[in-house]
């Protein structure tokens, strides 16, 4: 704290998470997914880990709560959007950003980052709610753009998995899908405050077209999602089980199509490029 007694800022100018939480006036509550960093380093690490040369022209945040994430990316980007369903909350980073409000540079959106139109953004980066990550993702990742984003830790594990490994799945797929996927650092439950039950992990997703082609995404990722409802039977059999799921009107001739090594398979092991090429396949004679 300073002598006048204000406690605005550190020396290297970021606003102090503590004092920010303090000047909200209300806690985090977890019933509402409010787990709020309290650790500068981290803070200060979050932003780096956007690919080299990502235009910061605008970045998007979600659910902003007290502000700490939102300071550091005003530091670091031209604009800043920022969706936060609390009212509360959302008052406050209009208060605590009146001056980036008024010069345009700071934009608070109040309410549900899955319901609001999301603004054309040329990054994201987010300590997202937990309790709806996988859906916020799942916006944001069609958009193909740079997102630095913390998840629960074994989410982000497995968004990042390789195919052979124990993590790797239906969300490794679809969201590999849209960009190479890397798990930047594992958070201790200590950085937050109030202190999540598990760990958390930020996550980069850098935007790149696949090394396959699929001509219907739709059906390709449906095809995926049903293979992994059988992740313990052979593709064989999950073709033939899951068709209520891909949506497949004839997975016989699909089976009668494809390679004997596939159809023997299993989904864990199937890499993305496998399991697009058995996608076009189905597409072809199964649909
Ligand atoms: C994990 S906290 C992160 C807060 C802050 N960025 C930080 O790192 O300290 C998640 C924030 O998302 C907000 N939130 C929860 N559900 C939301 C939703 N559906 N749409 C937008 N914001 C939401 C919460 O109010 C909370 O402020």
């Amino acid at each position: 704290m300073t002598s006048d007694g204000s406690e605005q800022v550190r020396a290297s100018g970021a606003r102090d998470p503590d004092a920010l939480i303090r000047r909200a006036g209300v806690r985090g509550d977890p019933d509402r997914d409010q787990h709020f960093l309290v650790d500068d380093r981290v803070v200060d690490r979050i932003p780096t880990y956007l690919p080299e040369g990502t235009d910061l022209s605008h970045v998007l945040e979600i659910g902003g709560g007290p502000g700490v994430l939102t300071d550091r990316l005003l530091e670091v980007a031209d604009r800043v959007t920022v969706v936060e369903q609390d009212e509360t909350f959302a008052a406050h980073l209009r208060r605590e950003f009146t001056e980036e409000v008024e010069d345009g540079r700071l934009t608070v959106v109040d309410g549900d980052a899955l319901a609001v139109d999301l603004p054309e953004f040329t990054a994201c980066v987010s300590n997202l709610p937990y309790g709806i990550s996988s859906e916020i993702a799942f916006r944001l990742l069609p958009r193909g753009k740079p997102l630095v984003l913390m998840f629960q830790k074994e989410f982000g594990e497995r968004m990042a998995a390789e195919s052979g490994t124990s993590e790797y799945g239906r969300l490794s797929v679809s969201a590999q899908h849209y960009g190479d996927v890397h798990v930047c650092e594992i958070v201790p439950r200590e950085a937050f405050d109030p202190q999540p039950a598990v760990q958390s992990a930020i996550v980069r997703v850098t935007p790149r077209e696949p090394d396959y082609e699929v001509d219907d995404e739709e059906f390709f990722l449906d095809f995926v999602k049903a293979l992994f409802t059988q992740r313990r039977k052979t593709i064989r059999n999950g073709i033939r089980n899951t068709a209520h799921i891909s949506g497949l009107a004839d997975p016989d001739a699909v089976v009668e199509a494809a390679d004997e090594d596939v159809l023997r398979k299993r989904a864990g092991n199937m890499a993305p490029t496998e399991f697009a090429e058995l996608a076009q396949l189905a597409a072809d004679v199964g649909l």
